[in-house]
């Protein structure tokens, strides 16, 4: 390989967010955020029918406070139908610039909108449920499928902490799950890159191996309507958001443990939430990696996230196919799943974990 080439193959464009504010009432400083990075008109605001009223209307008044012509659109879900809407009302609109003020549909909506027309976005999560809130990854549905895409990180993330802590906090034990799953998605990373050389960053595995641990070592920390709590969970999943930055893809973050979510998503009547099934598909791939699955579980416990079928809600059948689909997800992603499960071993890991009785 001639010293181009060889310099082309060393090319990576890391994207990280510019501003990311933290603590409690920040959200009163999304119009300096907005100033500092010079969006100062036209911007379009994606929210939630409920969380129009927690967070929309306060960042909608604030910068129209400030002199901007502001638009708000309640999005509601997070399809590639709603993006195309957005998408168009922005364009026809003259937007600058977007903001996410929401949950996780609402943001992954503005993401990949402000993506598509190439104009900023920022973040400003009313829930601290998944690391979706910083990270250049959009799961939109598009029909039956969620498809992950990648899109543009946000310019700037802005986490109110008061707000954060006055979500219902199994939202906050579902972020806690997003971020332990990480310890199995970078299991799955090296053993891809052993097994078929895939590429892998040490930076990024480490960053986002640490993380998990750090919220692990700390899960007795983590307690309802407590600022401190939703600051430590914030920063874990601007942690996870920046090592999938770093690594140009969700392989940090993302591994056998998520295709057991998407999976679930997909035969699951009501799915938990994104965090609590990805929670619950680590200890199961903890086991499989011959792990310590059992201080997965533990820690999941004392941060009161579900655990097992019946806590998430969800039927044992449907954890079983849900399984045996997995490998099915992301086939080019090779993880601890391989070719997939048998339905027997499904059976002996969902047992042998508890997930189902
Ligand atoms: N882009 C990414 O990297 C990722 C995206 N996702 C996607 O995110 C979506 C799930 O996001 P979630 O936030 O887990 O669920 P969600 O967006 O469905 O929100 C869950 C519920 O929480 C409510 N809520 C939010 N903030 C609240 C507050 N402060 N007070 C009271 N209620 C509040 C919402 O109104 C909603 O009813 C899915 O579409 C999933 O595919 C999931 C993981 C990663
Ligand atoms: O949820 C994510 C990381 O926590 C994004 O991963 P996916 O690429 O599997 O959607
Ligand atoms: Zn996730």
């Amino acid at each position: 390989m001639d010293v181009t080439q060889d310099m082309n193959a060393q090319k990576k464009w890391m994207q990280l967010p510019r501003d990311v504010v933290v603590g409690h009432g920040v959200i009163d400083d999304v119009k300096n955020v907005c100033a500092d990075l010079k969006l100062v008109d036209n911007a379009l605001i994606v929210t939630g029918k409920s969380t129009r009223k927690i967070a929309g209307d306060i960042v909608h008044d604030s910068l129209v406070d400030s002199g901007q012509n502001v638009e708000m659109i309640v999005s509601e879900s997070a399809s590639l139908k709603e993006v195309d809407r957005v998408r168009r009302q922005a364009v026809d609109s003259g937007v600058e610039y977007l903001l996410g003020v929401g949950s996780g549909k609402s943001i992954d909506v503005a993401k990949l909108a402000a993506t598509e027309i190439e104009v900023p976005f920022i973040s400003v999560p009313t829930a601290a449920s998944h690391d979706g809130i910083v990270s250049s990854r959009a799961s939109i549905k598009d029909g039956t499928k969620t498809a992950s895409i990648q899109a543009n990180a946000p310019m700037a993330v802005v986490a109110d902490t008061e707000i954060i802590a006055n979500a219902p906090y199994r939202l906050l034990a579902s972020g806690c799950g997003d971020i332990i799953s990480n310890c199995t998605a970078v299991l799955d990373w090296q053993l891809a890159n052993r097994l078929q050389n895939v590429p892998f960053s040490e930076y990024a595995a480490a960053l986002s191996s640490m993380t998990a641990q750090i919220l692990i070592d700390s899960a007795d920390t983590i307690k309802p309507e407590l600022e401190s709590s939703v600051r430590m969970v914030v920063k874990a999943l601007v942690s996870s958001g920046v090592a999938m930055s770093i690594a140009g893809s969700s392989r940090p973050a993302s591994g056998s443990e998520h295709m057991f979510s998407h999976a679930l998503d997909k035969v699951a009547p009501i799915p938990a939430l994104h965090g609590e099934q990805c929670g619950v598909g680590t200890i199961m791939m903890m086991y499989l990696h011959g792990g310590d699955w059992k201080r997965i579980r533990d820690a999941l416990k004392i941060i009161n996230a579900p655990v097992t079928a019946e806590e998430m809600g969800i039927e044992d059948k449907y954890i079983l196919e849900a399984l045996v689909l997995s490998h099915t997800i992301r086939p080019e992603r090779y993880t601890i799943l391989a070719t997939g499960l048998t339905p027997d071993a499904a059976e002996i890991v969902a047992r042998k974990t508890k997930v189902i009785s």
